[in-house]
């Protein structure tokens, strides 16, 4: 018996190590896996989930215990959340920040990312990190620009000048004691031990994958060649470095496609080519873009959903020709007459989502590499704290980030038509998942 005993010892592989080994989300050809079966992203955007983790008065880790819970029993498998956030006197940008200023992190709110991280993994929930910002709401790269260039963090929703702020921001790039700084973040937390779990997040199946940035943009709309060249080399060399510190977890940019690619496909596609970069991803705003006219739904209904539907299909083509799978990982509608009132109704909202839900679960069971959703973004039980909407310190954290009215998008814990779409396309998902 001793012998018999002795020899399965040999070949005994730790349960924990093998699961977890098998457990990460990889790339299966043009779709993910986990576990030895498919695996599709029924998701939501959650950016401030490491802000509830924490134990500090920004955190309120009751609150993101029942928010896990509500969008676990909506059948949401995944969240996108910001990793990390740079101080500065942009004024739509949340407080506190974790990174006071270049290799000053706040502990206390980086805790806030393992204790959320260690309630996905109790509830078989994965996490899409990312790293950085092209937006202004977490200070972002246009921050570091402060830091490393001294140029004044010019707020967008003071100038009102989106053109001069990308272009400005894409400077980021190619600064190289910023990107030094970037790599350092990086490095911090790819690199980190979890304090609840004690588990390294590089050996953590809960994650699913390290994103370089919030819709990183390779300049304005009339992006040159050298910026443009300058930003694939940008995404390939980041993605590599995340990969030699981590041979776990996949890498993705965090672009919107098209929309964040000057409108030029040869851009994106040339940009996701390499092969540091394990998924492509994209975004898909209405009317942010001007599509639709949340005030005259009628007029500009049908326009707006041509626009879509091709925005939607042709992002899952380029997907096939790069050979890899893509996820739409933001995509949102205001209330009813551009309302920011949770007590206004979600009519516009549910046939858009109903519209994209369609496409991808159509697509997804036709085996093209539509990969999964997450939905910008779970408000749940915040509540905006203000007759103007917009958000100041100390009030709730909800889906719509302190640069936008908060009502703007968030999906709040009593929209239960939109909640019920979630739930019913989570399932037919679901069922595509096979052993
Ligand atoms: O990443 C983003 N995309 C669109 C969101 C809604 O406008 C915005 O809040 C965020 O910056």
């Amino acid at each position: 018996i001793k012998l018999v005993a002795s020899l399965m010892m040999l070949h005994a592989v730790p349960m924990d190590a093998a699961a977890a080994t098998n457990n990460f989300v990889k790339v299966d050809k043009t779709h993910f896996a986990k576990g030895g079966q498919r695996y599709y992203i029924a998701g939501a955007n959650f950016w401030y989930g490491a802000y509830l983790g924490a134990a500090s008065n920004v955190g309120n880790r009751a609150r993101l215990l029942k928010e896990l819970d509500t969008m676990k029993a909506a059948g949401i498998n995944n969240v996108r959340v910001l990793a990390v956030s740079e101080k500065t006197d942009m004024p739509s940008a949340v407080r506190p920040a974790t990174t006071a200023a270049p290799g000053r992190y706040d502990e206390n709110l980086l805790a806030g990312l393992d204790f959320l991280v260690a309630e996905l993994a109790k509830r078989d929930m994965t996490v899409v990190i990312y790293l950085n910002n092209f937006w202004q709401w977490s200070g972002g790269m246009t921050q570091y620009l402060n830091w490393f260039e001294g140029t004044k963090a010019l707020d967008p929703n003071i100038t009102k000048d989106y053109d001069d702020y990308m272009a400005k921001t894409a400077r980021f790039y190619r600064n190289d004691k910023a990107q030094q700084e970037y790599r350092n973040v990086i490095r911090t937390i790819v690199e980190r031990v979890n304090t609840v779990t004690g588990k390294r997040y590089a050996d953590d199946p809960t994650v699913m994958s390290w994103q370089l940035a919030n819709e990183p943009r390779p300049g304005n709309g009339k992006a040159t060649a050298e910026e443009k060249a300058v930003y694939v080399k940008w995404i390939a060399d980041t993605a590599a470095y995340i990969h030699s510190l981590d041979k776990n977890h996949l890498v993705s940019s965090g672009s919107e496609g098209l929309a964040g690619s000057a409108q030029d496909a040869d851009l994106f596609v040339k940009a996701h080519q390499t092969k540091h970069i394990d998924y492509l991803t994209y975004h898909l705003w209405p009317k942010n873009w001007g599509w639709i006219d949340s005030k005259n739904v009628a007029a500009t209904w049908e326009g707006a959903m041509e626009k879509s539907s091709h925005y939607l299909n042709v992002h899952i083509d380029y997907a096939k020709k790069l050979g890899k799978p893509i996820v739409l990982e933001e995509f949102g509608m205001d209330r009813d007459g551009a309302s920011f009132d949770i007590k206004a109704g979600t009519t516009v909202r549910d046939r858009f989502y109903g519209e994209v839900f369609n496409v991808i679960t159509t697509r997804a069971a036709k085996g093209d590499p539509i990969a999964g959703f997450n939905f910008w973004a779970w408000g749940g039980a915040g509540r905006a704290a203000n007759p103007d909407y917009w958000w100041k310190e100390g009030n709730d954290l909800m889906g719509d980030p302190p640069q936008e009215e908060q009502g703007l998008y968030s999906v709040f814990d009593t929209d239960a038509s939109t909640i019920a779409l979630i739930r019913e396309t989570a399932a037919r998902l679901k069922g595509l998942e096979r052993k």
